[in-house]
């Protein structure tokens, strides 16, 4: 299975590391970049100097702009673009047998699907997976190691899915829920940019330690009213990816709380990051979602109210402590 080819959508951050990890196991991998210009320099270049300085491109990684091309004969296609790109580039993958393996994490800020409900919107259950967990890309790419979680809508298809990539530095659990490992991946960024804005106010471990404790026992109540196991929640994909983005300095999620924390707004904020932020669509998303199923999301929630301008970063402090204290 050493010749299989695999194609990799999203030459930004994770694509490119997925594509890497594809690569040093022995897959052919052509490497989708959003336009031909930037597919010539890669390809030339053999780095992704924009977004993985430094780290090399093996000659069995193929970077193209020509997205039917690259899926011909194809096994699996990993899309790892932001999931704001999904409606425009998933009508291409319709067709077609091979799996598709997505990597991106959020929940769509008006219709509220998760990822899985997304991409079944253009392609059979049985050809979905999604791969989520603690996986900063520069360390992947670094060939840190790296466990992180494959679900499909059976154990087979998932392990299927995790033997394609067979890197002992990238460790594969996998999973049948698929809901909970979306909704994990999704919801760990909006407390990310809450523990962002707690170290950008200046507070230190105690808070952050408080937003994660009390982010988890958010993003498991939700999880749970939308069908997903509490057990998902406790793994790699929900408790280990929201350590790994409420303290890790490389989450841009953080990174872009503490510059809100500091005064920016949220376009300078993102623009001033330079990647995409999933968590600001995720954050209206999670608001409507807690309103929809009548549940208590006051973390997640007072994240969106401080991002659409609705309450001063402050007063949401203010208000989250002086809430009725109640048995945890
Ligand atoms: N970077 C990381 O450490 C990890 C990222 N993810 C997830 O992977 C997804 C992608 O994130 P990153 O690669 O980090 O983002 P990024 O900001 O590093 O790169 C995004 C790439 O997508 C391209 N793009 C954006 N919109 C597009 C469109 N409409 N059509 C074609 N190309 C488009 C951009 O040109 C860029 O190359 C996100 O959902 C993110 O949450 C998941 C795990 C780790
Ligand atoms: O999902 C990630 C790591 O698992 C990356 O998080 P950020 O998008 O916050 O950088």
């Amino acid at each position: 299975m050493g010749e299989r080819v695999v194609t990799v959508l999203g030459a930004g951050s994770w694509g490119t590391a997925l594509a890497l990890v594809l690569a040093r196991s022995g897959r052919t991998v052509r490497l989708v970049a959003r336009s031909d210009e930037q597919a010539e320099y890669m390809h030339a270049a053999r780095e992704n100097s924009r977004y993985l300085p430094g780290i090399r491109l093996p000659d069995n990684l193929i970077v193209t702009a020509n997205t039917v091309e690259a899926l011909q004969g194809t096994v699996a296609c990993v899309y790892a673009l932001p999931c704001a790109a999904a409606d425009e580039i998933l009508p291409v993958l319709r067709e077609g047998d091979y799996t598709v393996i997505a990597a991106c994490k959020g929940l769509h800020p008006t219709t509220l699907e998760r990822t899985d409900q997304v991409l079944a919107r253009y392609i059979d259950l049985s050809r979905i997976a999604l791969l989520s967990g603690p996986s900063f890309a520069l360390e992947v790419a670094q060939g840190q190691p790296t466990a992180i979680t494959m679900a499909a809508s059976s154990i087979a298809r998932a392990e299927a899915a995790a033997a394609l990539f067979d890197d002992t530095s990238f460790r594969i659990y996998s999973s049948d829920d698929l809901i909970g490992v979306a909704m994990g991946g999704a919801l760990k960024n909006v407390i990310a940019i809450a523990a962002g804005m707690a170290d950008g106010l200046g507070f230190g471990h105690n808070s952050v330690a408080a937003a994660v404790t009390r982010g988890l026992a958010e993003m498991a109540r939700l999880t749970s009213a939308c069908g997903g196991r509490y057990e998902t929640v406790m793994g790699l994909s929900g408790l280990g990816d929201l350590v790994l983005t409420c303290t890790g300095e490389l989450s841009r999620n953080r990174r872009f709380g503490a510059a809100i924390a500091q005064g920016s707004g949220v376009e300078e904020a993102v623009e001033g990051i330079g990647q995409v932020v999933e968590g600001v669509r995720t954050a209206a998303a999670a608001d409507r979602l807690a309103v929809k199923l009548d549940i208590e999301l006051p973390l997640m929630q007072m994240v969106h109210r401080v991002l659409c301008g609705s309450v001063p970063l402050q007063e949401a402090v203010h208000g989250l402590m002086s809430r009725p204290e109640r048995v945890e």
